[in-house]
């Protein structure tokens, strides 16, 4: 099956054998090297306007947890950027390591940082997210780093709700959430065109990383590394942590800056 995860047997090393697309033009994440982004004075200002009553549910999927938004309406929607068109907000995620000196999918200047937030958007010139998902132009992501330092109010419901997804599957209803809380005072960005970090690995992703990281305390991260199971009920418990994928080769791309 497609079975894939981190580990020796299933991670990103393997996930080419079912994904061949792995080795392909466009791949995610990268190392972001900052002198060599050119600032683009045609990049627009970052534009997330989100309806807090869209959120829907938090899930354990196996890999992270995501909290999911109920996207039938154009209520919360990202524009601007390096974007052209309305790109609805479907989930965020987080990616993290089993201690704090890695965890981030994005480098800068091959600076690690212990966490990254993901907010998955999909163009609505398509149908849906499934039609949208496999196009060049399908999805927007932005990437969050997470640097640790003081406690982050803003974490807390979120950190709050995995005591109740702790094994892969389970989900529960999550909402009134404002995700725009969860940005930095600036949306100064990179940008780039890249691809889902996960299988099925799509080259459809336009990434927009923003250059100021939101805090995360040691307690917060703990919370994060303690409480979650890529496992199933029943299975071995296997700790959720080390769920990111190494910076891929940039093969003549070109990362733009929105700030000078
Ligand atoms: C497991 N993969 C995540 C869930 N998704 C998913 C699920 C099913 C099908 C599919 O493509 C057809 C995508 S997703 O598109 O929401 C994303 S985006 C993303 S990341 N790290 O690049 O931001 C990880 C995932
Ligand atoms: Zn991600």
């Amino acid at each position: 099956s497609h079975g894939w995860g981190y580990g020796p047997a299933d991670g990103p090393d393997k996930w080419a054998e079912n994904f061949p697309v792995a080795n392909g033009p466009r791949q995610s994440p990268i190392n972001i090297v900052t002198k060599e982004a050119q600032y683009d004075p045609s990049l627009k200002p970052l534009k997330p306007r989100y309806d807090p009553s869209n959120a829907k549910g938090i899930l354990n999927n196996g890999h992270s947890f995501q909290v999911d938004f109920v996207d039938d309406t154009d209520s919360s929607v990202l524009t601007g950027g390096p974007l052209s068109g309305t790109y609805r907000l479907r989930q965020f995620h987080f990616h993290w390591g089993a201690s704090d000196d890695r965890g981030s999918e994005h480098y800068v200047n091959g600076i690690k940082f212990p966490c990254e937030l993901h907010l998955v958007h999909w163009n609505t010139k398509y149908p849906s997210f499934g039609e949208a998902a496999d196009k060049p132009d399908g999805l927007a992501v932005i990437g969050v780093f997470l640097k640790i330092g003081a406690a982050n109010p803003r974490l807390q419901k979120v950190l709050d709700a995995l005591d109740s997804i702790k094994t892969k599957g389970k989900q529960t209803t999550f909402s009134n959430f404002d995700a725009k809380t969860l940005l930095p005072a600036s949306l100064d960005h990179w940008t780039y065109e890249g691809s889902l970090t996960t299988p099925p690995l799509l080259e459809s992703v336009t990434w927009i990383v923003l250059k100021e990281p939101i805090s995360v305390s040691p307690a917060q991260m703990q919370r994060l590394k303690g409480l979650l199971l890529f496992t199933g009920d029943g299975e071995t418990p296997c700790c959720m942590v080390d769920n990111f994928r190494p910076p891929q080769l940039l093969k003549g791309r070109h990362v733009r800056a929105s700030f000078k």
